[in-house]
């Protein structure tokens, strides 16, 4: 029986084993927040782990940015929605054909499928590092181009920096989900990120979900780290 959640907070549980990640689970609300599974966690503790979370009452993305030819990443995604995850997420350079299988995998879920979001260009890669991948569009342009592509395939939003969120709101309209990461309240370490924007900010620009990890699992009380931010997200609510 999954909580009801009135929250935008997806925390990333970024750990490598089971009884860490349960730990810090079991340190916060499923009704103030949702949980992600990455890869470090999935290729340490699998599928029981994420099945434990789904029995605690969260709702989980799972985070594996599935990037393989069409069939694989298909069967992966289905996979994925026979775990009972919320959301599960490609990436979208993988391409047209790779995003629609995915789509078409999920139908038979029905309403039960998780949410499908396609991965624009990573909030850890600066304008200059998307350059020397080969790719000539700005980092801007490569966002857009590939949330219209995720858009097209019939996916429900795109991770992307919560700045692009802005245009992409403008360009896909107000179902289409904009889940961001790089995510920061004032005054936190930036850590490997670069594209970083607080968390009333990110909402104002049009994000519907953000991915925050170590601001609070890395913090000495981490509910009372999600709490403040849910304040501060309210604040600025507030002041607009
Ligand atoms: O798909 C993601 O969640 C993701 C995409 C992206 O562009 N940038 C990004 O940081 N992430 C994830 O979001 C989380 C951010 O964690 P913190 O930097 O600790 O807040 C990590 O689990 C990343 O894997």
């Amino acid at each position: 029986m999954q909580t009801e959640i009135s929250s935008p907070i997806i925390v990333a549980l970024d750990y490598d084993n089971t009884d860490a990640a349960l730990a810090m689970a079991d340190q916060l609300d499923p009704a103030l927040c949702r949980v992600k599974v990455g890869k470090e966690l999935f290729t340490a503790a699998g599928p029981e782990l994420v099945r434990a979370l789904v029995a605690r009452g969260f709702e989980v993305f799972l985070d594996l940015k599935f990037h393989d030819i069409p069939n694989t990443v298909a069967r992966a995604v289905a996979a994925a929605a026979g775990l009972g995850v919320w959301m599960v997420n490609v990436h979208a350079s993988g391409g047209a054909r790779m995003m629609e299988a995915a789509a078409r995998a999920l139908q038979p879920y029905g309403d039960d499928r998780p949410l499908l979001i396609g991965v624009t260009v990573l909030t850890s890669t600066a304008p200059e590092e998307l350059a020397a991948t080969g790719v000539s569009r700005s980092l801007e342009e490569q966002v857009a181009f590939l949330a219209g592509q995720v858009k097209d395939c019939g996916l429900d939003g795109v991770v992307c920096s919560a700045r692009e969120a802005p245009i992409l709101r403008r360009q896909c309209g107000a179902g289409f989900s904009l889940v961001t990461p790089g995510i920061r309240p004032a005054g936190a370490a930036t850590d490997d990120q670069r594209r970083i924007v607080t968390p009333a900010q990110a909402l104002e620009w049009g994000a519907d979900y953000l991915v925050i990890g170590r601001p609070i699992t890395a913090a000495g009380e981490p509910m009372k780290a999600l709490n403040d931010i849910l304040a501060e997200i309210r604040t600025g609510r507030n002041n607009t």
